[in-house]
């Protein structure tokens, strides 16, 4: 599936769509994790589909899950911007990100220089950029490139081998550990408490999916979690804003 993602990826480069450059304020992804009340800090998911879930969520509006986040205060929003696998569109970052103040993380596969460009352009304060899928070297250089363009990245990893790899190059200061295989789409808390020792002490260490209950937040706290990044849980219930109190165990 991954290699299936990557090839429609680079159909799409040979069309990119770039907007016209807005002033646009940028909000800093390290910041808003690393003061949040939330124990994790929470981003929230706006994800229609997935390739291992089909449609997650029927009457989707991205503009509603926007402001019921917001509502939830939580502390940053990942938007899908892939069209083809995750139904997601560009669109939807550029509205969600006209009404909130909170950073917006384009979530994408990010092959190409010039998708960082373009995700300049559309609004992002920061970008996904994944270990399965880049060389080490070619993935700091785009780390590098859009720390210059004023985005920031989330680095995400599945294994051992790809974290020891690329912190043979670098250490991203926010380093996710996907607990989904992007290969298999198997899901293990695991994961994070495999990989949580390999850290290295100044990065925030995000939990990236799988989590939906509140135990499921405890263990990956516990593993040592800063962040986690939730998406399927709350896509499926009518207000997210809800999920996120029982999640937490807010009143
Ligand atoms: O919906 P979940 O299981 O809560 O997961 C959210 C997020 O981690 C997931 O959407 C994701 C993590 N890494 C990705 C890379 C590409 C697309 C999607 C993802």
């Amino acid at each position: 599936m991954l290699n299936k993602i990557i090839e429609q990826k680079k159909i799409e480069l040979e069309r990119l769509y770039m907007p016209e450059n807005k002033m646009i304020e940028r909000k800093s992804l390290y910041q808003a994790l690393t003061h949040s009340d939330r124990k994790p800090a929470l981003i929230a998911e706006i994800k229609k589909a997935s390739p291992s879930k089909g449609i997650i969520r029927e009457n989707f509006n991205h503009l509603e899950i926007a402001k019921d986040y917001k509502f939830a205060k939580v502390d940053a929003m990942s938007v899908l911007t892939d069209e083809k696998f995750f139904k997601g569109a560009i669109q939807y970052l550029i509205e969600v990100k006209e009404i909130v103040d909170v950073p917006v993380l384009r979530k994408d596969f990010i092959i190409d220089s010039r998708q960082i460009e373009q995700s300049v352009q559309i609004g992002a304060d920061a970008i996904l950029l994944i270990g399965e899928v880049l060389e080490p070297s070619q993935l700091y250089e785009f780390y590098q490139e859009a720390y210059e363009k004023g985005l920031e990245c989330l680095v995400e990893v599945h294994s051992i081998d790809t974290l020891e790899r690329i912190l043979k190059q670098f250490s991203p200061k926010i380093l996710g550990v996907n607990n989904r295989n992007l290969k298999t789409f198997e899901t293990s808390l695991n994961q994070t408490q495999e990989l949580a020792e390999y850290i290295p002490k100044d990065s925030i260490l995000v939990s990236e999916s799988g989590i939906h209950t509140p135990n499921d937040l405890n263990r990956v706290r516990e593993y040592g979690a800063k962040a986690v990044l939730i998406g399927e849980a709350f896509m499926r219930l009518e207000k997210p804003s809800m999920g996120i109190r029982a999640l937490y165990g807010e009143h």
